[in-house]
């Protein structure tokens, strides 16, 4: 579903260049959830963000089902590829309606039943058809992030580019965001990309990882590799050791 080859992203000029993301290259089939683990700085993000548009490719190839997406993402590439970000405040027009934000997409698209399909999508992420009504501030943490997801989804794409989208949430409403994520992803074969600094949420929800340092690629491996220990690389290790909580989780 997910072909990326020799990724490389180069922010600014001069002084301010930074090579965030060099060499970088990956796959994940249909249905499948990948994630992308690494220290801060490490270029997580900007692989998402190179894939949906929002940083500057300079090198490398992105393929999504098959087609090396256009320079400029067009509306097939939105209808099969939408992210969930990690801060879903940040992320939701403050002054906008659920029903406001959930019908922008639609509206870009031109589709129809919009009613229908709002009232389908708050269904899915298990809010009910009042929320419509509300605006950002009158909802919880987790609502927010529901709200995020019901977006995402509306325009039922087969990708999506989750930036630690439970990272701001507390520990009770990330459980339940994640199995939210783990039924979604079942119930619509849906493929993911998951960016995460918590080893655990990654080794719950992925099958295979990424582990990226300093912009390039340490090692892929599987959640079943980190959970016994069994990675090839130091710095895995290190990483391991260093999430706190992570062999408990695992355990
Ligand atoms: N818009 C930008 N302009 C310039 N440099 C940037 C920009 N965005 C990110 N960078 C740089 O690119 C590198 C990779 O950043 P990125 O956000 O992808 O890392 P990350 O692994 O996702 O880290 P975190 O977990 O802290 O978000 C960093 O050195 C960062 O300073």
């Amino acid at each position: 579903m997910i072909e990326i080859e020799n990724l490389r992203v180069v922010y600014g000029a001069g002084a301010l260049r930074t090579v965030a993301v060099d060499g970088v290259s990956f796959g994940v089939a249909e249905g499948q959830s990948f994630g992308l683990v690494g220290e801060s700085g490490s270029g997580k993000s900007t692989v998402l963000r190179a894939i949906t548009g929002l940083a500057p490719v300079s090198g490398g190839t992105i393929r999504v089902a098959g087609r090396e997406v256009p320079k400029r993402r067009d509306k097939v590439f939105y209808s099969q590829v939408q992210m969930v970000f990690q801060d879903p405040y940040g992320s939701l027009h403050p002054r906008h309606t659920v029903d406001q934000i959930l019908s922008e997409p639609l509206a870009i698209h031109r589709l129809r039943d919009r009613k229908d399909r709002i009232v389908e999508a708050l269904r899915q992420v298990g809010l009910g058809a009042s929320f419509r009504f509300r605006y950002p501030h009158q909802l919880s943490g987790g609502q927010r992030q529901r709200i995020a997801i019901a977006r995402a989804i509306i325009l039922e794409p087969r990708v999506l580019l989750l930036d630690e989208p439970t990272s701001a949430l507390d520990a009770s409403v990330q459980a339940e965001i994640l199995n939210l994520l783990e039924r979604l992803r079942a119930e619509r074969g849906l493929t993911y990309i998951l960016v995460s600094h918590d080893l655990a949420v990654v080794a719950h929800l992925c099958e295979r990882l990424l582990v990226m340092w300093r912009g390039g690629a340490v090692e892929e491996t599987s959640a079943e590799a980190l959970r016994s220990g069994e990675v090839t690389s130091d710095y895995t290790r290190t990483l391991i050791r260093a999430t706190q909580g992570f062999t408990r989780a695992g355990a």
